[in-house]
């Protein structure tokens, strides 16, 4: 459902700041695929998902979602299919706005077309009966402001919204990275709840190894732009942290985050 052909993509071409992010990088993607995406810094993952989502465009190659060539949408067109939750908590939801505003919106996100529903009385009960899944309380806080919650009760929300709009690609872009230990795995366990659930087609960046390996179903390794290892859904059952650090040291120069380690 995904086709990413040949995609390159190089900042400040032909200045002495030259970056070669994406260099040739072919990757497909199957439908429910949940594939989790590690590497080095600086080897062009969060360029990837910003080449699909639209925010960069690419020099060259393709990009295929559900067989249609995608290359020269907006980001804000590519947004009615794509659903992104990012590592900075304040980025995937309106501060001013309230849970259920900020809900409601994205259940109309999801629709086709029409302004969506209004905040009606089943709407409620069903953002209710939600958010009471995620056991942090804000069942009860319905028409509070999303800017007073924590970073890790505004991601738990941004991944219910993501999961709202029935997004034909997720990307996850280090999405519990600035959350405590403990809050980093409740968001964690809750996206393997709604990519499941959803059978959402999901990208997800990763520094951290456990994770990589704890979920999804593949897992891809990039370095200089370009997937150095791949784990398909079989041999990703196989895998652990040693098992990746030895492919990691396979790569010259490959220099690994501090995080990587972190469980
Ligand atoms: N907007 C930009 N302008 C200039 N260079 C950029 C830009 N975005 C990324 N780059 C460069 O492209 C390369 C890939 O960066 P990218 O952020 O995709 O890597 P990453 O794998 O996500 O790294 P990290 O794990 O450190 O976040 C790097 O050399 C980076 O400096």
């Amino acid at each position: 459902m995904l086709n990413i052909d040949t995609i390159e993509k190089t900042f400040f071409a032909g200045t002495i700041n030259e970056r070669r992010a994406l260099a040739g990088l072919n990757l497909q993607l199957a439908e429910g695929d949940f594939v989790t995406v590690i590497g080095s810094n600086g080897a062009g993952k969060s360029t990837l998902l910003n080449a699909i989502s639209g925010r960069y465009t690419v020099d060259s190659g393709s990009i295929e979602i559900d067989g249609t060539r995608v290359n020269k949408l907006s980001e804000h067109q590519r947004a009615k299919f794509i659903g992104r939750v990012f590592q900075d908590p304040m980025a995937g939801t309106a501060p001013e706005l309230t849970i259920e505003q900020n809900l409601a919106l994205a259940v109309r996100r999801g629709k086709v077309r029409g302004l969506g529903p209004a905040l009606t009385r089943p709407l409620r009960e069903r953002f209710r009966t939600e958010l009471q899944s995620l056991e942090l309380g804000l069942e009860n806080r319905l028409t509070a402001k999303v800017g007073l919650l924590s970073g890790g009760q505004r991601q738990a929300l941004s991944l219910l919204m993501a999961g709202f709009t029935h997004p034909r690609i997720l990307l996850l872009d280090e999405h519990t990275a600035a959350l405590d230990p403990q809050r980093a795995a409740l968001v964690t366990e809750l996206t393997d709840r709604i990519v499941s659930q959803g059978g959402l087609t999901t990208l997800m960046v990763t520094h951290n190894m456990e994770q990589a390996i704890q979920l999804g179903n593949r897992l891809i390794m990039m370095h200089e732009g370009r997937i150095v290892f791949e784990a398909s859904a079989e041999q990703k059952k196989a895998l652990t942290v040693p098992l990746l650090l030895a492919e990691f040291a396979k790569i010259k120069g490959a220099q690994l985050d501090d995080r990587a380690l972190l469980a």
